[in-house]
């Protein structure tokens, strides 16, 4: 009960905060509404005296306040849901928005990692689509408590024995509740043919056996068995339907006999002097709307505190994901790199798994070079990544550039001063404009700064493909959006990366792996000697992480890492004298090649 009165607090204010005139419109109307039912009733009553004891003027009045009370109960719900379903949706943008900041708008990103908040988040998701059901209750809820009030009141009025027929609405609620269950019961007992059915179902209609099914003849035999078992579906859920109507009607007849009673009593009470037949009439419309409320107050409960976990749970999220954030330190970073940067005994494990999957690493990456980072599926290059742009800080040692403590900067910061393309990249369906403009935001609608992104992620051939060039709308979302394939889109996301002019570090964490060898090795062949010359200039780092040896021969410095620990470094030549591991791989692939 305090949960839900929380919860419906908090949805008010949140109603409130995001628009105050409709907010206030729809709780008038929703109360005037309300008021009127009862109310209806109670002129009701009194125009059935009037009538009984010759007032005709009076009875006219009352019959027109009847008919006004009447078209107020049956409008202002609907005037006021046209209001509130608006600021339902308002309300569930709010939520979403919210949740896609908790997700995406800590500098970090361990909280991914960590599953507690990661199902938090997938639960949210679902819960914020409860936000139009519990807007509807909130308002109807607070129609609710004032139409029960007015009832209370009345019912009192007549005889304080009546404040007890919300009790007898009682024994419905509980048959209703029972019946569900039999109705639940009976919907998982007839899952298995269901699933099975429409199985067959999509099986019939699906484009991609379409061939089959021919070839085969199947349609008629898949028609049989669908039909079948839809058959014992329905036959299930029949079953289940029928019990619980049974049960529902129970509940029913015991309210029905508390009603009589009421009735009687009024009757007795009118037939004996102390009430008068107005007060029959009265109690006899009342009494239906009791059991009414009561059912309905309790469904409302229902879903009101179900939103309100579903805002604490966000708060908890917010509260979480900020404690797992890095902290925001304001050390200044050079314009341009002078030294490098440097690893002094870095380790560092994932949230929760306790495994140091990098261990006592230490490096020195002089400024202006040109890094490949290589070795075995999980021995730890991405890692080393998210270390390097900071999505995560070592569980011990130090991250320095040009001397600073990663630590000791802002996250924000640094981000602004690298830049990036990584193996899982996004999709973005906008323009191609926007999709690579994004890269750069103060640059995003830059055609020259796309252009010259696209040219030198050697992506400009995927927007002379397009009909509409760099103003294509890209995505299947959009009607007219265009599809791109896997390559071409990790090209886009390239093209992102390239969009900061002088960046301190750009980081390529296997950007080019939806594209084939030759052209991952043209591409960076171009990229590495664009960069050489950049770098040389700003004393910028390029660090990528590649399995083509083809494209990491190219790179300055090449790191070689094993079970999270740097095994060797150096240059192509002085590793492959040294014949250890990475003369090892190099040789095994270039073996496979030939
Ligand atoms: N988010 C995570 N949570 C827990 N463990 C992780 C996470 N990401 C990676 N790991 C583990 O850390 C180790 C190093 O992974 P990492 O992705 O850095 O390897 P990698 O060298 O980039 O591998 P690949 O070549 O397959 O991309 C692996 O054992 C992996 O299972």
């Amino acid at each position: 009960m305090i949960e839900a009165i929380r919860g419906s607090g908090r949805l008010l204010a949140t109603a409130w905060r995001l628009d105050r005139r409709r907010a206030a419109l729809s709780v008038v109307l929703v109360l005037a509404g309300a008021a009127a039912a009862p109310l209806m009733a109670y002129v009701l009553g009194q125009m059935t005296g009037q009538v009984v004891t010759g007032q005709a003027a009076a009875a006219t009045r009352s019959g027109l306040l009847v008919a006004a009370l009447a078209i107020a109960m049956l409008t202002f719900s609907h005037f006021a849901h046209i209001a509130y379903f608006e600021l339902a949706e308002m309300a569930e943008e709010d939520f979403d928005e919210q949740l896609m900041t908790v997700s995406n708008g800590s500098p970090g990103i361990e909280h991914h990692d960590r599953p507690e908040l990661a199902d938090e988040i997938t639960v949210l998701r679902r819960e914020g689509r409860q936000l139009e059901g519990a807007m509807d209750a909130l308002m109807n809820g607070l129609g609710l408590v004032l139409a029960m009030a007015v009832t209370g009141v009345l019912l009192a009025g007549v005889n304080p024995l009546l404040l007890l027929l919300p009790l007898a609405a009682l024994p419905p609620l509980v048959a209703g509740r029972v019946a569900e269950r039999i109705r639940d019961r009976a919907r998982t007992a007839t899952a298995e043919p269901t699933r099975v059915a429409l199985n067959l179902f999509h099986q019939s209609t699906s484009a991609k056996v379409a061939g089959e099914l021919r070839v085969f003849q199947l349609g008629d035999e898949l028609t049989a068995r669908h039909e079948q078992q839809w058959e014992r579906a329905t036959r299930g859920l029949t079953r289940g339907h029928f019990l619980a109507t049974g049960v529902h009607a129970v509940g029913q007849v015991v309210f029905a006999l508390a009603y009589v009673a009421a009735v009687l009593l009024v009757v007795r009470d009118a037939m004996t002097g102390r009430g008068g037949v107005g007060d029959v009439v009265l109690v006899i419309v009342l009494a239906v709307q009791v059991n009414q409320q009561v059912t309905t107050a309790v469904t409302l409960l229902q879903t009101l505190q179900r939103i309100s976990a579903a805002f604490i749970r966000l708060r908890r999220l917010s509260a979480d994901v900020a404690a797992a954030d890095l902290g925001a330190a304001e050390q200044d970073l050079p314009e341009r790199l002078r030294t490098g940067i440097s690893l002094r005994d870095v380790s560092f494990a994932y949230h929760g798994t306790g495994r140091e999957v990098l261990r006592d690493v230490n490096l020195d990456i002089p400024a202006g070079t040109r890094v490949a980072v290589v070795g075995e599926n999980g021995a730890g290059k991405s890692t080393l990544v998210k270390l390097l742009c900071g999505f995560y800080q070592p569980t011990s040692g130090q991250v320095l550039v040009d001397g600073v403590d990663l630590t000791a900067v802002s996250p924000q910061r640094w981000r602004e001063r690298i830049s990036a393309g990584f193996q899982d990249f996004a999709r973005y369906e906008f323009t191609l404009r926007q999709s690579v403009g994004l890269g750069d935001l103060p640059h995003a609608d830059s055609v020259p700064h796309v252009r010259d992104a696209l040219d030198r992620a050697q992506a400009t051939p995927v927007v002379d493909t397009l009909p509409d060039g760099l103003d294509t709308q890209l995505g299947r979302s959009w009607t007219d959006g265009q599809e791109l394939s896997g390559g071409q889109w990790q090209r886009l996301a390239l093209g992102r990366a390239m969009m900061r002019g002088e960046p301190l570090l750009l980081v390529l964490d296997e950007p080019a792996s939806a594209l084939d060898p030759a052209a991952e090795h043209a591409l960076f062949e171009r990229f590495t000697e664009q960069a050489g010359r950049v770098s040389r200039a700003s004393g910028a780092i390029t660090l990528f992480v590649s399995h083509r040896f083809s494209t990491v021969r190219m790179a300055d410095l090449i790191i070689v890492l094993r079970d999270g620990t740097v095994a060797e470094v150096g240059d192509h030549a002085s590793l492959v004298a040294a014949n250890g591991l990475y003369a090892e791989l190099f040789e095994l692939q270039a073996r496979a090649y030939r």
